[in-house]
């Protein structure tokens, strides 16, 4: 029998979900987005099976319905839900940046005897949109879900069966749990990122030539400042709470920092930066840990085809790269380039390659 998926908004997640989940067998992937372009990029690009234009009547044969849209929206989505005739024993999810408010309305859900099983991806991007929807975005990446308390185990289960094939690690969490823990280490950051592009953009106005100065430490400490701004709007507004927690978190930290500097205290300025330096270098990076890429640095010399000399000796062990990027790019030298590979093993191989055939220093993130 086949199984029908109905995914409701064609964006960055709701698209990657849609492609990576196309490779399972006997399933239909259907496919609904509020813009018409999008709907009309989604078929062209084949996002999906079938893109539909009417959600209700896509939503009656739906075995399961995944929301890939901002919080707000789908917490609208759910409400309407109530009042459509569904199939029995639908399975319904999404994939937003919080959870507390939607697992709550979730509850409302289950009293109406639908079931709804929130789930967020852990991988994403700064880009958005259709066009930036991969098949491969999740693999290796931590998927969590937050399951009602005493949810249908067979429920859970029939979730997984489909979500597998993202190639993500699923894991169960707590709803207020999981809106404390992507506070501290995605929505809280996002915010920072912001206010520092805000503070570049003060500075600029006395300093006209501070911009031209952000070099690689500033343009990683701020790549998520270019992500979604309505989609970010709605995750502050739904984890208002725990953004809070962590603003008085971070003022109390920036007051430490104050105090340090005040100090002029050398040994207790280079244990600051040595402590954070520690727990830095021991995140678990590349073990699925939030992250879904395997960077490889390369120390390169500015001279014509030094790239595709690097990428041509990648080929010719073909050794397969997912992106390649100049970080620290300056007008007249060159920076690192980072190689991005699909798994660690690939890694390994393209270090050994290099460091056969050229004197490049190399590192990993
Ligand atoms: N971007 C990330 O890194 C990331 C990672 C994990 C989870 N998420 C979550 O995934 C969800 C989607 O984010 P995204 O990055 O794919 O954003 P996106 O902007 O790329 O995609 C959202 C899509 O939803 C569509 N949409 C908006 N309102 C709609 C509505 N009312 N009905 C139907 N379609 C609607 C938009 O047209 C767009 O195509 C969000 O809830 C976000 O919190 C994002
Ligand atoms: O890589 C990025 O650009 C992201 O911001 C992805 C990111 C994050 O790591 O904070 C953003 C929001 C999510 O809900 C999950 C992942």
């Amino acid at each position: 029998m086949t199984r029908n998926v109905l995914v409701i908004g064609l964006g960055l997640i709701g698209g990657s979900i849609a492609l990576s989940c196309q490779k399972a067998p006997n399933t239909k992937m259907f496919g609904y987005d509020v813009y018409d372009k999008t709907r009309e990029q989604a078929s062209q690009l084949n996002i999906v099976h079938e893109v539909v234009e009417d959600i209700e009547e896509a939503a009656k044969s739906a075995d399961i319905i995944i929301f890939g849209t901002p919080v707000n929206a789908t917490l609208d989505w759910m409400e309407k839900l109530k009042s459509w005739p569904l199939k029995k024993g639908v399975i319904v999810t999404d994939t937003g940046s919080t959870k507390g408010m939607i697992m709550e309305k979730a509850a409302d859900l289950r009293s109406q005897g639908i079931t709804f099983i929130g789930g967020h991806p852990m991988a994403g991007s700064h880009k958005s949109g259709v066009q930036a929807a991969k098949a491969h975005l999740f693999e290796n990446a931590y998927y969590i879900l937050t399951p009602l308390n005493n949810e249908d185990g067979a429920a859970i289960e029939k979730l997984e069966d489909l979500l597998k094939f993202t190639l993500a690690r699923i894991v169960k969490l707590d709803a207020h749990e999981h809106d404390h823990m992507t506070a501290v280490v995605s929505h809280f950051p996002h915010i920072v990122a912001a206010s520092l592009v805000h503070q570049l953009n003060h500075e600029q106005q006395e300093y006209p030539l501070t911009s031209m100065l952000a070099a690689g430490g500033f343009r990683d400490v701020t790549r998520i400042a270019s992500s979604n701004p309505l989609m970010w709007k709605d995750i502050v507004l739904q984890n208002r709470e725990e953004l809070l927690r962590q603003l008085n978190a971070w003022q109390e930290e920036m007051d430490r920092v104050k105090t340090l500097i005040l100090s002029n205290n050398e040994q207790s300025i280079e244990h600051y930066f040595a402590s954070a330096k520690e727990v830095r270098d021991k995140l678990p990076v590349n073990t699925g840990a939030f992250y879904t890429t395997y960077d490889l640095y390369v120390d390169i010399p500015d001279y014509p085809g030094v790239i595709s000399e690097v990428t041509g000796y990648l080929a010719e062990e073909r050794i397969s790269i997912t992106n390649l990027r100049v970080v620290e790019a300056r007008e007249d030298v060159f920076g690192i380039l980072v190689i991005s590979f699909q798994n660690a093993k690939d890694r390994h191989k393209a270090e050994k390659c290099l460091s056969k055939r050229t004197i490049f220093e190399m590192y990993q993130s």
